[in-house]
């Protein structure tokens, strides 16, 4: 068995079969950081996190880059409007961007280059190019010469006709060609810009992704990855820099996830439609954002809505209730009967087919149907009269691996037993001391953590809900 992806550059599935054996080399196109994310923005991220894990769970070492662009028009832009300079509103949003993604589960990539610190590779990459006679300098501007790489328009599947027909010279702009475009911009008055060949600019946005992945994984990579709109023009240019460049093929795969829409739109900020990861994580548990995003496949487009949101918080419960339900039976387990193969060949199956359905261009959507089969076996488990302990401890250990896999733990913000004993007690010595806000305080929290508590006549009862 073998895992199949679906490559946007030939337009269909294929056998998954890395340049290396055993061995990824993974790169995703990474923020702008002029602002906080939306949850648009979140999906490449949790997506292609989720990738990276599930290639580790099958057993490959995945290097991960994944790029900030720190420096580009719309920070220049943002600097003028607040009246701060671009490095300390990158600096803002970098770590805001950090703070976001890691509370969805995200994890760091191996690397996070940013364009203002890889300047003098983006210099030396431009210059090859232009020696290699594929750019051309117009008034300290560098434009790449698209006439020049034949195989332009390959990842988008557009003839270059077709491209130009759609392409225009905006006003300010030297190119020689509507489909050429920039890799190095003249600084304007009072810019933030760096010496180089041409005079003191910056680089555009297309090439640094192209320096950066060449500084870091080197000629050719395995996985290249962004949502949808980066196909092009962003991706196809950046084929077209690096393949003229070294004359081999850039990336072997290219995966572009589906757009999250609000009443079938995209969700852009320049559509001001957004919500914000930073907002919604106050009010949604942001495990329940990240279950949500997972449960559709990744080239699909969903449609927000927080209704939407709110009924995947209740299948995460299911879950979660059947997880907590088989922790708590450990503590009563008596030893093997002869059921329970059977039951051990059941989580098997339900592994297995997970497995199967992630090999299929990672369908979270089809795993985590397993995964509330195996919650139901898990149910129908806990009602036996005897349960044993390798059987539970299998179920435990089953959805702990696979949730994890989807980067979701539930063991993290889970009260065990002992500190739900110790929490009662600290609320009944509260209520004796007549210290009623402290004790519904602590009620409130437990009940956060779906603890029901039950007061009665023989003393504090509770139970997960
Ligand atoms: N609505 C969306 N759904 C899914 N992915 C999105 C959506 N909007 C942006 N992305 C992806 O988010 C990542 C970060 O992109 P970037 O910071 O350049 O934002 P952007 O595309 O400029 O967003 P916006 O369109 O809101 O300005 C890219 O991979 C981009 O494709
Ligand atoms: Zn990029």
């Amino acid at each position: 068995m073998s895992i199949q992806l679906y490559n946007t550059l030939t337009r269909k599935k294929e056998k998954f079969e890395p340049i290396e054996p055993n061995k990824v080399k993974m790169y995703v196109c990474g923020p702008t950081v002029y602002n906080y994310i939306h949850i648009g923005n979140a999906r490449p991220a949790i997506v292609f996190d989720t990738v990276r894990r599930y290639l580790e769970f099958r057993g490959y070492d995945v290097q991960y880059v994944s790029n900030f662009t720190d420096v580009d028009d719309k920070l220049i832009k943002a600097a003028k409007e607040l009246g701060e300079d671009v490095p300390t509103i990158a600096e803002r949003f970098i770590e805001a961007y950090f703070a976001d993604v890691s509370a969805l589960g995200c994890r760091k990539a191996d690397v996070h280059p940013r364009v203002t610190e890889n300047i003098d590779i983006i210099i030396e990459f431009i210059e090859q190019l232009i020696e290699k006679g594929y750019a051309y300098e117009v008034d300290g501007d560098v434009y790449y010469k698209t006439r020049a790489f034949a195989e332009y328009g390959k990842l988008s599947h557009q003839s270059v006709d077709e491209l130009r027909a759609g392409a225009r010279i905006e006003i300010g702009e030297k190119k020689k060609d509507p489909l050429d475009f920039a890799l190095w911009k003249a600084a304007k008055e009072g810019e933030i810009a760096w010496d180089s060949p041409w005079g003191k600019g910056r680089p555009g946005w297309h090439i640094e992704c192209s320096a950066m992945a060449h500084k870091y994984l080197g000629d050719t990579i395995d996985i290249h990855a962004g949502g949808q709109d980066l196909t092009f023009p962003h991706h196809e240019n950046e084929i077209a820099q690096s393949e003229a460049l070294t004359g081999k093929t850039f990336a072997k795969y290219w995966m572009h996830n589906g757009y999250i829409n609000i009443n079938n739109e995209k969700m852009s900020k320049s559509l001001g439609n957004f919500v914000l990861v930073h907002d919604i994580i106050q009010q949604v548990d942001p495990k329940v954002l990240r279950f949500f995003m997972l449960s559709v496949h990744y080239r699909h487009p969903i449609n927000y809505s927080q209704e939407l949101l709110e009924s995947t918080k209740n299948g995460l419960e299911r879950l979660k209730t059947s997880y907590l339900n088989l922790k708590h039976r450990l503590a009563s387990c008596s030893n093997l009967t002869d059921n329970d193969g059977q039951w051990l060949d059941k989580i098997n199956e339900c592994r297995n087919v997970f497995i199967t359905e992630m090999d299929d261009d990672f369908n979270t959507a089809n795993a985590i149907a397993v995964l509330f089969e195996l919650s139901k076996q898990a149910n129908l488990y806990l009602l036996e009269k005897n349960t044993a302990e390798k059987v539970i401890s299998a179920f435990i250990h089953e959805f702990e691996e696979l949730l994890g896999v989807l980067g979701i733990s539930l063991t993290e913000d889970e009260l065990l037993d002992d500190e739900v004993e110790a929490l009662i007690q600290k609320r009944n010595e509260a209520r004796k001391n007549r210290d009623f806000a402290l004790a519904d305080q602590i009620r409130d929290e437990l009940k956060a953590k779906n603890i029901i508590l039950e007061d009665t006549p023989q003393g504090t009862r509770w139970k997960r809900g």
